[in-house]
């Protein structure tokens, strides 16, 4: 069970989440509530983390980023098994509405036969309790007709709200695998398809998946100098640069590859100007010019203020790239290119660093 506090305990955090709530621009919903609930408790880091980046120097959240919020740090649904539960419906709508068929042309049939029936009985009179009961049989599958009729169109408007539910699910597993702020894949995302490049046989380690990744050079003097929307807008150009790199990667591994289309290089954001680049196959020096690529896109950008007609200080990018090696687990493999990044911070930002497995 996701929350197991004590009474005494859940009324304290009520009592410490409805100012914060009240602050909101988000209406007072259960949703708000369950990310305003476990902000409180703590049981959360990564919630509390975004939350207090969000909500820096004042900021509130609205209905949209309230949401988001929830999506990526505090709903559990499982989207597959979602996906799962829409087939299960559909499979036994699709298994009734066949048998609804299947019953409406088998009274049809009782119907013609009948008909048939009080035809001949009529054109040779029996006595007339007999003829009674004959017609009320009639009328009566008359109405059975009509009910199964009725029954199989409820069942076709049904699957048609099935099918869009299935549709909302799907939409709904996109999203909570999408960072709301740059539409790149968020953490979460990240964190599945690392997982599944740890997980998969490693054929040949000089293919090794590549990890790159960036964080915005001195990103809080942005923030301060030109407010945090402004910030936003930063963070939105550097995702597009970034990931327009990596789809230009994709597309030159895949001219490259011969017989075998290679996967596409995944880019996230993983944390607040912090982005992860994944290639799952390459090798190093590919991974390394892509990061150059990005490092150079990135400074040669222009970013304009709404307000003005200047160009803000350029923005700058440190990146740090690193190859799967062996004994990785998803976190030696992050914290190596993790050193990379920071050995790049060091250097005087603006710079690549390739780390080597040891
Ligand atoms: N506008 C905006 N700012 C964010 C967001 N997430 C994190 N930040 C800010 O990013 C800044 C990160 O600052 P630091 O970690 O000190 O790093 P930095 O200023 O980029 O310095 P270096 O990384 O050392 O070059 C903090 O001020 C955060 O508030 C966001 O979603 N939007």
């Amino acid at each position: 069970m996701r929350y197991s506090d004590s009474m005494a305990r859940s009324a304290e955090h009520l009592r410490a989440a409805l100012p914060l709530m009240t602050k909101q621009r988000a209406a007072l919903h259960p949703t708000s509530y369950a990310v305003w609930y476990e902000f409180v408790s703590g049981r959360n880091p990564r919630l509390n983390q975004a939350l207090q980046i969000h909500t820096a120097g004042g900021n509130t959240l609205d209905e949209q980023q309230t949401w988001a919020m929830y999506r990526e740090h505090v709903c559990e649904l499982d989207p597959a098994l979602g996906g799962r539960i829409a087939d299960g419906f559909s499979q036994v709508l699709d298994s009734m509405a066949a048998s609804a068929a299947q019953a409406g042309q088998e009274s049809a049939r009782f119907d013609t036969s009948l008909s048939a029936w009080v035809e001949q009985l009529l054109s040779n009179p029996p006595p007339q309790a007999q003829a009674d009961v004959l017609q009320e049989l009639l009328c009566g599958t008359r109405e059975i007709r009509g009910a199964l009729s009725d029954l199989q169109q409820r069942l076709d408007s049904s699957q048609g709200e099935i099918h869009s539910l299935r549709e909302e699910v799907q939409r709904a597993r996109g999203e909570a695998l999408l960072d709301a702020l740059t539409g790149l894949a968020n953490r979460r995302a990240f964190d599945q398809q690392l997982q599944q490049c740890i997980s998969a046989p490693m054929a040949d380690a000089a293919q090794a998946p590549c990890l790159v990744l960036g964080d915005i050079d001195f990103f809080k003097q942005i923030n301060d100098s030109y407010g945090h929307a402004f910030g936003d807008r930063v963070l939105r150009a550097v995702a597009q640069t970034l990931k327009n790199v990596a789809e230009q990667t994709a597309i030159t591994e895949q001219a490259g590859a011969i017989g075998a289309a290679k996967a596409a290089t995944i880019a996230a954001r993983v944390g607040g100007e912090e982005f992860a680049m994944l290639l799952p196959t390459g090798n190093l020096q590919q991974a390394q010019a892509m990061a150059e690529t990005m490092r150079s896109s990135v400074a040669a950008g222009r970013i304009r203020r709404g307000d003005s007609a200047q160009d803000i200080k350029r923005v700058t990018i440190s990146l740090g790239v690193a190859q799967m090696s062996a004994g990785d687990c998803a976190e030696t493999f992050f914290k190596r290119a993790d050193r990379a990044l920071y050995a790049s911070k060091h250097t005087g930002r603006n710079c690549v660093t390739v780390l080597a497995a040891a």
